[in-house]
């Protein structure tokens, strides 16, 4: 390893199926010899490949892991494999127009994807006996799948920098027929020994095969753990992670993007927030590295290389308070546990926690008072009926209700004395929106409000309105006059 002058840099999924407009940006662009170099690249699979291997992240809609997993689903698994093979060759297709490295590429993915189909079908009959449970084996399943996403958009990225007169390496971090597993750490050191920076541009899979199992630990969205890993690990300057848009003050979709202004600057304490919304600004456990490393963060769109971004550090004051970000969550299930026996009694709470933990359900926030305690969750709806189920029993006389909101939180690294909560209601009123609750936290870096599902949109609009762009002209406003 060489001196700590390198970046590691992640281009998430939706970019990375931008492959020819990337090696006019981030990756090449203008950049000419030793210019190239001292970066490293690590990438996510192409959109919508992950999402087909294991289930759709967003609506749940079944992958190849999820067929594997369900006992009805029967072999129906191996047609969606099939399917997903067609879908890399297409992309292949589409990312090499020569014949010698499209043939390179899909001779590559075609022996994964059927080295992964033989090794399933082998378990599925072994579990087939009774002897062995396919339950004690489906993480690992869920890792060999999701391993084949980064695996090609990795190697097809580093045979296109080739191509292009780039001294590139594909860095495998998959554990591709490799004996045994290292913590994450000492697998990225041992795979990058040896690697000049300064003269080898490293293209390295998002996924990476470790003792630590990534997915059991980080699930979806990990390629920002081994980006935030291998940052530590080799000694990175600084973090990147490019993508298909700014970090902005909403969703440019939703909002506008005429309407929405680049964040220039954050902390991870607003980072956090924003990953906790599933904003996937990084992932919450990546931040922690960075963060405990002193390595800066910064955030930017893959498509304009010169407009430096967003910059997220540990301590960074704001100059004014206020709303930095407006963004949400649909499809929130809030749980209301309600038990009049509660009253002065402790221990609720820790059951219904070991329930949700049981069942892998996200917490996004949670309210209570003297006989009701209510989660808002992130997870399947399967997974939420258990948890009822398991407190049904462990609490006989509680009852408990379901229901699916939106939430829309309104996040700033300093909320206090900008009277963010009647700002927020005279917004929504504006907009026709009667919120169904409203959590305004003692610590003021973000404003929880919750709607119906159907109202989210709206509710994002008049929230972003009423919050940040008029504290932008409120702004304007006394720069004018501070200058008359
Ligand atoms: N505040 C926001 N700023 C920028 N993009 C946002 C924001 N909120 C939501 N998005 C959406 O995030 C999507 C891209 O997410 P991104 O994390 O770049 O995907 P990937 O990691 O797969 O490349 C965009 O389509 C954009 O509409
Ligand atoms: N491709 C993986 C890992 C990842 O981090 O993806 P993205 O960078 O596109 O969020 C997933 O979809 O979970």
């Amino acid at each position: 390893m060489t001196a700590k002058t390198h970046t590691v840099e992640k281009i998430g999924g939706t970019s990375m199926s931008r492959s020819h407009e990337l090696l006019r940006t981030v990756l090449i662009g203008d950049r000419k010899g030793s210019a190239l170099y001292n970066r490293v690249f690590v990438v996510s699979a192409y959109g919508g490949m992950t999402d087909a291997l294991l289930e759709h992240k967003k609506s749940d809609e079944p992958g190849v892991y999820a067929l594997f997993a369900s006992a009805e689903s029967g072999w129906q698994w191996g047609d969606a494999l099939s399917s997903v093979a067609s879908k890399m060759v297409a992309k292949n297709a589409e990312v090499f127009s020569d014949p010698a490295p499209r043939e390179q590429a899909d001779k590559f993915i075609r022996e994964r994807i059927e080295g992964v189909r033989s090794c399933l079908i082998d378990l599925s009959r072994l579990c087939s006996f009774g002897h062995f449970q396919l339950e004690a084996h489906l993480l690992t399943v869920r890792e060999m799948l999701s391993a084949l996403g980064e695996a090609q958009s990795a190697f097809n990225t580093a045979l296109l920098l080739k191509q292009n007169g780039v001294n590139a390496r594909f860095v495998d971090l998959t554990g591709w027929r490799q004996d045994g597993e290292l913590p994450l750490d000492e697998h990225i050191a041992r795979q990058f020994a040896g690697i000049d920076f300064a003269s080898e541009m490293p293209i390295v899979t998002g996924y990476a095969q470790c003792a630590e199992q990534l997915m059991k630990t980080y699930d979806r969205g990990y390629s920002e753990v081994t980006l935030s890993r291998v940052a530590v690990v080799t000694g990175a300057c600084e973090a990147i992670i490019h993508k298909e848009f700014h970090l902005s003050s909403a969703d440019p979709r939703l909002v506008g993007a005429d309407k929405v202004q680049v964040i220039g600057e954050t902390n991870y304490d607003v980072a956090d927030q924003l990953s906790n919304m599933g904003m996937e600004a990084i992932h919450p456990r990546a931040a922690k590295s960075l963060r405990q490393a002193g390595i800066p963060l910064r955030v930017t769109n893959a498509f304009e290389p010169d407009h430096p971004g967003t910059v997220i550090m540990s301590d960074l004051e704001p100059k004014t308070p206020g709303a930095e970000i407006v963004t949400g969550l649909k499809g929130v299930f809030a749980l209301e546990f309600y038990d009049q026996d509660m009253v002065g009694v402790k221990g609720y709470d820790t059951k219904i926690l070991e329930a949700l933990t049981r069942h892998k359900v996200w917490i996004i926030s949670k309210t209570s008072n003297a006989n009701t305690i209510t989660h808002y969750l992130k997870g399947s709806m399967k997974a939420i009926k258990r948890v009822e189920t398991d407190l049904a029993e462990a609490f006989p006389t509680a009852s408990m209700t379901l229901r699916k909101l939106a939430m829309v939180s309104a996040i700033g690294r300093n909320l206090r004395g900008v009277n963010i909560l009647p700002r927020a209601i005279a917004a929504l009123a504006e907009a026709g929106i009667e919120p169904i609750g409203l959590t305004d936290m003692v610590r003021k870096v973000d404003l929880q409000v919750l709607v119906e599902e159907d109202e989210f949109d709206k509710a994002v609009v008049a929230l972003h309105k009423g919050l940040v762009e008029e504290r932008a002209e409120r702004k304007a406003r006394a720069d004018i006059r501070r200058v008359a």
